[in-house]
């Protein structure tokens, strides 16, 4: 390779790497006695110490990782973050013997949240939403996906948007925000809900001009839209040229997955009751499978994902936190991983792709998930030896240190 600038030049020495990149020789990318360079705030070179090709002293900045196993940056890519209130007494009812979906049909559920989204202020929503990010970065997340869907109507999507936006700013980390608002039929349309999804069309291109959409999602289920009703905002958002993502197959087989990948879905998220069918459009459209262990843990579903279909299918996996009130009260990627494996029996290896390169990719980032010259500096340190230890253990956070665009975090 030709010679590398070295003019504000950082190193990272003595660290074991794991890449997570495609097709690397070895499980993980796994470089024993790696080296990273840094260099405004992306990777200038990433690789095994003795093929470094400068000499130390060339660096403004030597930092030795003493050992740490070095990741990417973690990506959670499926997340309700921002939201009012809880939902604890759902939970005891649901410990009594009342199923999620007859919650839901009583007025509860996802509405009970709209309420507690409704009242709190932007300043509260703010306040509530940003410990859970901060327990989310305490565990190495650096990019994170923030829904809107307990506002549902524009002022208070806005408000929810907005919030996500500003917690990106105040944490230093990356939010990508997703209008969610066809997750369910607030009760000023109860009963009409097509005139709901005619104001959900109507919203998107207000949001857009403000900025603060940068994908679109539906909730396709019984309880949620049809794949009809599903149909319809997409192509409100195809117009805006905004990416689409879907809640689909979670509790009922839908159709929703087909749907959202004729739509050349970024993602298609929960897949409980994916079908063969579904799997195939998926791995034909380059969707993602968003799996989400804490809402199938927390709902005590039994069905799992058909992970084999998606192999199968060539489909990319990813795993996120679907942290939300209802189904995955959950602030911890590190549990999912645990989980993923676990539950659904992904390979420590898929686990880790999923919370890294296939995270990156449900949310159209090419510039991170894996650490690669080129790519933004956003990685952790780690006190472990190996990757599959961030599988295993279950709360206990290893997580030494973050570096975000290069700088520490
Ligand atoms: N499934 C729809 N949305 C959320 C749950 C929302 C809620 O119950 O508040 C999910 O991803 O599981
Ligand atoms: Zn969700």
């Amino acid at each position: 390779m030709g010679r590398m600038r070295t003019e504000g030049l950082q190193l990272w020495t003595n660290a074991r790497v794991a890449t997570l990149a495609v097709g690397a020789a070895t499980p993980y990318g796994l470089i024993e006695d790696g080296a990273l360079a840094v260099q405004d705030g992306r990777i200038a070179w990433v690789g095994a110490r003795k093929e470094l090709p400068l000499a130390l002293d060339d660096a403004a900045v030597e930092h030795d990782a003493q050992g740490a196993l070095v990741t990417p940056g973690l990506i959670d890519c499926h997340t309700h973050l921002v939201y009012g209130g809880d939902r604890a007494a759902e939970f005891e009812a649901r410990l009594n013997g009342a199923s999620y979906e007859e919650i839901a049909r009583a007025g509860g559920g996802i509405l009970a949240t709209v309420r507690a989204t409704r009242a709190a202020d932007e300043e509260s929503l703010f306040a509530q939403s940003r410990r859970r990010l901060r327990a989310l970065c305490d565990e190495g997340v650096t990019t994170i996906e923030i829904k809107s869907g307990y506002g549902l109507s524009l002022a208070e999507e806005a408000k929810c948007l907005r919030v996500a936006r500003r917690l990106g700013a105040s944490e230093g980390v990356t939010v990508r925000t997703t209008f969610l608002g066809a997750h369910a039929v607030p009760p000023e349309f109860d009963g009409r809900p097509e005139d709901y999804v005619d104001a959900v069309c109507r919203m998107l291109p207000a949001l857009h001009a403000q900025g603060l959409a940068d994908a679109v999602d539906a909730f396709c289920e019984r309880i949620g839209f049809s794949a009809a009703q599903t149909r319809r905002v997409f192509d409100a958002a195809q117009a805006l040229d905004l990416p689409v993502k879907l809640h689909a197959e979670q509790l009922s087989d839908s159709q929703g997955a087909a749907l959202a990948a004729s739509f050349g879905a970024l993602s298609c998220d929960h897949l409980e009751w994916l079908s063969d069918t579904g799997a195939r459009a998926m791995g034909q459209a380059g969707s993602v499978a968003v799996l989400l262990p804490g809402a199938f843990y927390f709902l005590r579903e039994t069905r799992v994902p058909p992970i084999a279909l998606l192999r199968e299918h060539r489909v990319p996996m990813a795993l996120a936190t679907d942290c939300n009130p209802g189904t995955s009260p959950c602030t911890s990627l590190l549990l999912m991983l645990n989980m993923g494996c676990t539950l659904f029996r992904l390979t420590p290896e898929e686990a880790l792709a999923g919370v890294t390169r296939n995270a990156a990719r449900a949310l159209a980032l090419d510039d991170r998930g894996v650490l690669a010259p080129g790519l933004r500096a956003d990685f952790v340190l780690w006190d472990a030896r190996h990757p599959a230890e961030l599988c295993y253990a279950v709360g206990f956070n290893p997580r030494r240190t973050t570096v975000i665009e290069g700088r520490i975090a």
